[in-house]
C-alpha cells in the first residue's frame, strides 16, 4: 500500500495545557510543549493559548524546531449571536492563520455549547438545534466558507461532543445541508467514539469532504462512567476519557488504511486532552508517534 508524503503529522497543545481547564497544565510552558512535540518527531501543531499571537514571534520560535502551524480552532456563534460578530473575528483568526500559512480553519458552533459547563451532564443534556437554527447554522458557515476562500484556505467542521453537531445523524444533516466547496468536514475519532458513533464509516462516507484530521483515542471503562454517572463533558476528560491513539479501545489500523487509501493529503493531529499531571505530555506524544509509525509500517512511502 502506499502512503502519500502529503500525510503530515502533528500535535496539538492541549496535552500540555488544557485551553478548557487551563489549571491543567498550568506549569508547562509554551517553549516546553513545542519543544518536546518536535523532538517526539511531529513536524506540525496547532494553537493553543500561551503561543504568541504575533506572526513573527511565533514563526521564529516554530522555524527553530521545523514545525509548521497545522490550524487553529475557532468558536463560532452562528444560532445565538448576530452573524456580524461571528464574521469579525473570524476575518481576524483566518487572518492570523493565513500569516502562519495554515490552510484550514477549524470551526465550532458554540451556540448553546455544554462543553465548557463542568457540572452539565453531556449525554443528557446536548443542545439538539431547532430548523431554524440549523438555518442559521448551515448558512452561516456557508458564509464562513467565502471568507475562508479569500485566503485561498477551507473550513473544516469540527463535531464535537456537547454540542448540536455531534451524532452521526447531526454530522450528516450538516453535510447535506451545506455545499462541500463552502464547507469541508474535520475527522474527530475520539470524539466520534466517545458519543458512540462509527467512526470508519463516518469516514468513508465523507472522506472526499475531510480535509483535517484529529486522532485521539478513548479508554472504554471512563467513557462508560461518564455516560453511567451523568458527568460533564470536562469531568470526563479530567477522568481521562481521551488518550492517544494507540491506548484505548480504537482500532486504527483499518482507520489509518482507510485515509491512505483514500488518498488523504494533509494534517493528522495527535490531539489527547488529559490531565497532563498524571500522564506525562511528553511521553504520550512519543508513544502516539510510535504507534503512528506501526500503523505505517509496511505502506510505501510515495511523492
Ligand atoms: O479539537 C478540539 C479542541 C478542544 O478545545 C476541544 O475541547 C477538544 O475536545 C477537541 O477535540
Ligand atoms: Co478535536
Amino acid at each position: 500500500m502506499e502512503t502519500s508524503k502529503k500525510i503530515k503529522f502533528a500535535c496539538a497543545p492541549i496535552a500540555w495545557t488544557n485551553d478548557d481547564m487551563p489549571e491543567l497544565g498550568k506549569e508547562n510552558t509554551f517553549e516546553q510543549c513545542v519543544s518536546e512535540m518536535a523532538l517526539a518527531g511531529y513536524s506540525g501543531t496547532e494553537i493553543g493559548n500561551k503561543y504568541p499571537r504575533d506572526p513573527g514571534t511565533l514563526k521564529r520560535y516554530l522555524e527553530l524546531r521545523n514545525l509548521q502551524v497545522a490550524s487553529a480552532w475557532f468558536s463560532s456563534f452562528l444560532t445565538t449571536k448576530p452573524f456580524e460578530e461571528t464574521k469579525q473575528a473570524f476575518i481576524e483568526h483566518r487572518d492570523f492563520l493565513h500569516a502562519m500559512g495554515a490552510k484550514v480553519i477549524v470551526v465550532a458552533e458554540q451556540g448553546r455549547s455544554i462543553q465548557g459547563q463542568m457540572d452539565t451532564p453531556v449525554f443528557k443534556d446536548k443542545p439538539v438545534f431547532t430548523d431554524a437554527e440549523w438555518d442559521l447554522l448551515t448558512h452561516g458557515l456557508e458564509a464562513l466558507g467565502e471568507l475562508a476562500h479569500e485566503k485561498g484556505m477551507e473550513i473544516v467542521y469540527h463535531h464535537h461532543m456537547g454540542t448540536g453537531v455531534q451524532t452521526t445523524e447531526e454530522i450528516e444533516r450538516l453535510m447535506e445541508h451545506t455545499a462541500a466547496d463552502h464547507v469541508s468536514l474535520l475527522f474527530d475519532t475520539g470524539h466520534l467514539v466517545f458519543s458512540g458513533e462509527n467512526p470508519l464509516a463516518i469516514f468513508n462516507k465523507y472522506q472526499s469532504r475531510i480535509k483535517h484530521i484529529h486522532f485521539k483515542d478513548i479508554r472504554e471503562e471512563m467513557a462508560k462512567e461518564v455516560k453511567e454517572q451523568n458527568d460533564s463533558f470536562l469531568t470526563g476528560v479530567k477522568k481521562g476519557v481521551f488518550t492517544v491513539p494507540g491506548d484505548g479501545m480504537i482500532d486504527f489500523h483499518p482507520i489509518m488504511d482507510a485515509i491512505v487509501e483514500s488518498g488523504y493529503e494533509g494534517w493528522i493531529v495527535v490531539e489527547a486532552e488529559q490531565d497532563p499531571a498524571k500522564a506525562n505530555p511528553f511521553e504520550y506524544a512519543l508513544k502516539a508517534r510510535k504507534y503512528i509509525d506501526e500503523l505505517l509500517l509496511n505502506k510505501e512511502l510515495v511523492n
